[in-house]
């Protein structure tokens, strides 16, 4: 597949700045849903992001150990975070995740994100899990492909009202997504 480099949009939050939740009751990143990830991601250089979150005992598989389908919900998350360097709506359309470490309750996952290329609407993307820190145990490989969507994707097949809520405006200035909700 020819896929172009990622170009980081100029009005992309500067690397180091916080990214906010894109939707407060969103699983992965929303403080309003009740054992949701609370995923915290901040935005690297070029096209990328980190993110973290700890792994509690809502989100156990085994005992003791993380589910994998919730840390594969991380990594959607993370993936979809980068896609606001591009200051693109995406939605996920294939997600392939690689399970090489368990991950115990307790672990703080560090996730980094990027996008390695686009092709007309397609975003392509990988990322990394270490346990407990950039120079941690490497856990988790994901790469996933993102299919560029207009806003409508949301308003016809979403909730209207919830969206209506969502203060896109107030978003933007807060350098938080104006998009995904
Ligand atoms: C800080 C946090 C930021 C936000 C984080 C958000 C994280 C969460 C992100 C999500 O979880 S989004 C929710 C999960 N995903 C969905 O619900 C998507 C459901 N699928 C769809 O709505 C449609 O299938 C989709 C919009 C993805 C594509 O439908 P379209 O009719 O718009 O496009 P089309 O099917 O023509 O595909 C466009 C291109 O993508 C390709 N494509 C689409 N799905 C694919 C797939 N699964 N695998 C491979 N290629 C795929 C397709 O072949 C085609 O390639 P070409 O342009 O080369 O012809």
């Amino acid at each position: 597949m020819e896929t172009e480099p990622p170009v980081r949009h100029p009005d992309a939050p500067a690397p180091g700045t916080k990214l906010g939740q894109h939707y407060s009751r969103c699983f992965g990143c929303g403080d309003e849903q009740p054992g949701g990830l609370r995923l915290s991601a901040t935005a690297g250089e070029g096209v990328s992001l980190v993110a973290e979150f700890e792994v509690t005992e809502a989100h156990e598989g085994a005992p003791g150990l993380a589910h994998g389908g919730l840390l594969a919900c991380a990594f959607d998350e993370a993936l979809g975070g980068a896609n606001a360097m591009l200051r693109l709506p995406a939605v996920t359309g294939h997600l392939q995740t690689d399970f090489r470490r368990p991950v115990p309750v307790g672990t703080r996952l560090h996730i980094t994100a990027q996008v390695d290329g686009v092709a007309g609407r397609k975003i392509y993307s990988s990322a990394a899990g270490r346990l407990n820190g950039p120079d941690g145990q490497l856990a988790l490989h994901a790469r996933a492909l993102f299919v560029i969507v207009d806003v409508s994707h949301f308003t016809t097949h979403g909730n209207r009202e919830q969206i209506a809520k969502l203060s896109w405006d107030q978003a933007a200035r807060d350098e938080q997504l104006d998009f995904n909700p």
